[in-house]
């Protein structure tokens, strides 16, 4: 890895942060005619994706999507306005979280969630390599509590890869073949 990362400095939250909004059309919907979901998966993906370039400054590519909760459906001409933040910051990731809102798009009525996401993004060089990233700098109470709660998910992240490799390796030495 492109190691640089104790002369990173620190980047606020706030200095990434970004929201992108779309309004939904007859091309988005699914069978039910409701939008599909992985149209807004693309839009989770493509606002974090920006924040991570943003907040890295350069490349940075999807490494994981976790727990993408869809909480209402979404219908031909809501504004969909997609929230996306750096939550925590390792060597070469970042936890993006995301929020999803929806709002009618010619009524002024207020926006309701409508879904969220937590994404894993590493920062690439030009060889596609992991590089280092400048850590995160939580402003507000509200960073301060995703900061820890990204930092749970990661330590889950983590140990759940273990735990299946290792249960792997063990069926492999015992002969399983599946
Ligand atoms: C924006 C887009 O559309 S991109 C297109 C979709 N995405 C891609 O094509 C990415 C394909 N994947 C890759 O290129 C590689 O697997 C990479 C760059 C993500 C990781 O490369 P690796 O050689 O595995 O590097 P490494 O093991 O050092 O991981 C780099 C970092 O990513 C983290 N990471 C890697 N895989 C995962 C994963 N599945 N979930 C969570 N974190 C992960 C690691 O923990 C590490 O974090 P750290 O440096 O902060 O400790």
């Amino acid at each position: 890895m492109t190691d640089q990362a104790s002369e990173l400095r620190g980047k606020p939250t706030s200095a990434s942060r970004t929201t992108l909004s779309h309004i939904m059309t007859g091309s988005d919907t699914n069978l039910l005619g409701t939008v599909h979901g992985g149209v807004i998966m693309k839009l989770v993906d493509d606002a974090a994706g920006a924040v991570a370039g943003r907040h890295s400054g350069g490349p940075a590519v999807t490494a994981s999507m976790d727990e993408m909760v869809f909480l209402e459906p979404v219908r031909v001409g809501d504004l969909v306005h997609v929230k996306a933040q750096v939550n925590w910051t390792g060597r070469s990731s970042m936890e993006v979280g995301v929020r999803v809102l929806a709002e009618r798009w010619n009524e002024s009525t207020p926006a309701t969630q409508v879904g969220s996401a937590y994404l894993v993004f590493a920062a690439v060089d030009a060889d596609g390599k992991p590089r280092s990233v400048p850590p995160v700098v939580p402003e507000t109470e509200r960073d301060k509590r995703r900061y820890q709660e990204a930092q749970i998910r990661r330590t889950h992240r983590l140990a759940r890869r273990r735990a299946i490799k290792e249960l792997r390796e063990k069926r492999a030495a015992e002969g399983i073949d599946d």
